[in-house]
């Protein structure tokens, strides 16, 4: 039986990682959540990653190292190979995503579930100020970032067959948590029948 890749984007601050994290640890052994390898601080407060230098990143990249990678926010961001060995396995596997390289993801993966994480703009900023781990300019960067990417990505991504689902965080986690391992439970399903 197949696995189920689930690609999750959204703007930075939107509750990535929040909902990744809390999802894994509350569907134990049924999900995989994939840690990502990024050329960012090992100190910097958040996401579980791998912590390596932009050499050896490339080197990573340059030896097929990754199932899928990007750069984005003066940072390069790698998913290891293991997910194809881990949905060849029938695992269902989480994987934190980048809205500007999610139609290379289909184009990989097309029985990606996408899943795209929204929260209403003026608690972005609150929520990117809460975190602390960005300066206010790479905040202010990230903040244009979301008004920079077309948006038509969307439509293109249901062009492509994608299944695409929005999840918005702008309440409590716990409840988007709980609908977002739902929406997993119906496509799994539903992919299985
Ligand atoms: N539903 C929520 N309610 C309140 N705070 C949240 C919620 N989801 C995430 N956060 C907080 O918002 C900040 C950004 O969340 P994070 O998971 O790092 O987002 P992303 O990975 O999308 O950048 C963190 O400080 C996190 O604790
Ligand atoms: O193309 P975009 O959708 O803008 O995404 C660009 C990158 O930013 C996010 O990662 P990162 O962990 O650096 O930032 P975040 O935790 O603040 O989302 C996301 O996971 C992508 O890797």
């Amino acid at each position: 039986m197949p696995g189920q890749l689930v690609y999750v984007m959204g703007p930075s601050g939107s509750g990535k990682d929040s909902l990744l994290q809390l999802a894994a640890s509350r569907a134990g052994s049924q999900l995989r959540l994939m840690k990502r390898y990024i050329t960012r601080s090992a100190e910097s407060e958040g996401e579980d990653a791998f912590s390596l230098s932009p050499d050896a990143f490339d080197a990573m990249q340059a030896r097929g190292e990754f199932a899928m990678s990007w750069r984005a926010n003066g940072l390069a961001y790698g998913i290891p190979i293991e997910l194809d060995n881990l949905l060849a396995q029938g695992h269902t596997v989480l994987v934190n995503g980048s809205r500007a390289y999610c139609e290379s993801a289909v184009q990989r993966y097309k029985s990606a579930l996408v899943v795209l994480v929204q929260v209403d703009p003026p608690l972005l900023l609150q929520r990117l100020l809460q975190r602390g781990r960005e300066s206010r300019q790479e905040i202010t960067q990230r903040l244009a970032r979301n008004c920079a990417l077309d948006i038509a990505f969307m439509d293109r991504l249901r062009e492509q067959g994608a299944r695409l689902v929005v999840l918005d965080n702008s309440g409590d986690l716990d409840s988007a948590v709980t609908q977002f391992l739902h929406t997993i439970e119906q496509a799994t399903t539903l992919e299985r029948q």
